[in-house]
């Protein structure tokens, strides 16, 4: 395997080619962290996040059931489920976008064909306006200071995001953030808030 410093990325200019290649590192560099490391970062994530007003302020947590070498969302959910805050998680539609259904524990769901933990088709998903005074954290690989991020590439939370009211969060292990500008095109949609291992970023040209 090889280990590729975030220092070392190339900043291509907003062409798939490069969101294609920095992805593939990307997925690289976060697995390579031991499961160990990963985990007490993840916890300094979790401290750094539940200091944040953003996070203190919302009684709706929209957040991804984490997987392989992601952010552990797990914790984040079951410490805001006992804390009495609702939470909600993704459900991948048809049109490539994401519908959120209200849960209240990690029980009864079932594994997408992604992989992903997803709740059942049946159950109804959360409308627009009940997303006023949430939060929502987005996963990605690779994120920059400008709030820019890259996913898994299916474009689900861009499609998402573009009508989410509320606060957009990553939780980003410090060697994901890239200091090269990264390549971003018109759909693609900035984080407002970076939660660390070490600190809390806000993205303050997000806040119009
Ligand atoms: N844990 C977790 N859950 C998550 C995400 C995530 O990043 N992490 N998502 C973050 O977005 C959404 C799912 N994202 C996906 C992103 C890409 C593909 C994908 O590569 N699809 C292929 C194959 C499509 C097909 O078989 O029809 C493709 O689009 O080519 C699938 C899901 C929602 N849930
Ligand atoms: N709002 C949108 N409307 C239409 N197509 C979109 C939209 N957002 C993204 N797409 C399309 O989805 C595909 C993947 O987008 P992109 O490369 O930005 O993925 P990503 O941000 O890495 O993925 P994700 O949002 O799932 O984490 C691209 O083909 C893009 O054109």
């Amino acid at each position: 395997m090889t280990y590729v410093k975030a220092g070392g990325m190339g900043s291509t200019c907003g062409t798939d080619a490069g969101k294609t290649a920095l992805r593939k590192e990307q997925r690289k560099v976060r697995d390579f962290v031991p499961e160990r490391v990963r985990a007490t970062l993840d916890a300094r994530i979790l401290a750094n996040l539940q200091a944040s007003s953003e996070y203190q302020d919302a009684d709706l947590v929209l957040t991804y059931v984490s997987m392989d070498s992601e952010v552990d969302t797990r914790t984040i959910i079951a410490e805001a489920l006992e804390s009495g805050k609702r939470v909600a998680i993704p459900r991948c539609t048809a049109e490539k976008t994401l519908e959120f259904v209200e849960i209240s524990s990690l029980q009864g769901l079932h594994q997408s064909r992604f992989g992903m933990l997803e709740p059942d088709a049946s159950l109804p998903a959360l409308k627009t306006p009940e997303f006023v005074g949430s939060i929502c954290l987005v996963p990605g690989l690779v994120f920059d200071g400008l709030g820019n991020r890259i996913g898994y590439g299916g474009g689900y939370y861009d499609r998402f995001l573009a009508f989410y009211p509320g606060h957009k969060i990553a939780l980003v292990r410090t060697r994901q953030l890239s200091c090269n500008e990264l390549p971003h095109e018109a759909h693609d949609i900035a984080i407002d808030l970076l939660v660390t291992d070490q600190r809390i970023w806000r993205v303050n040209n997000n806040f119009k």
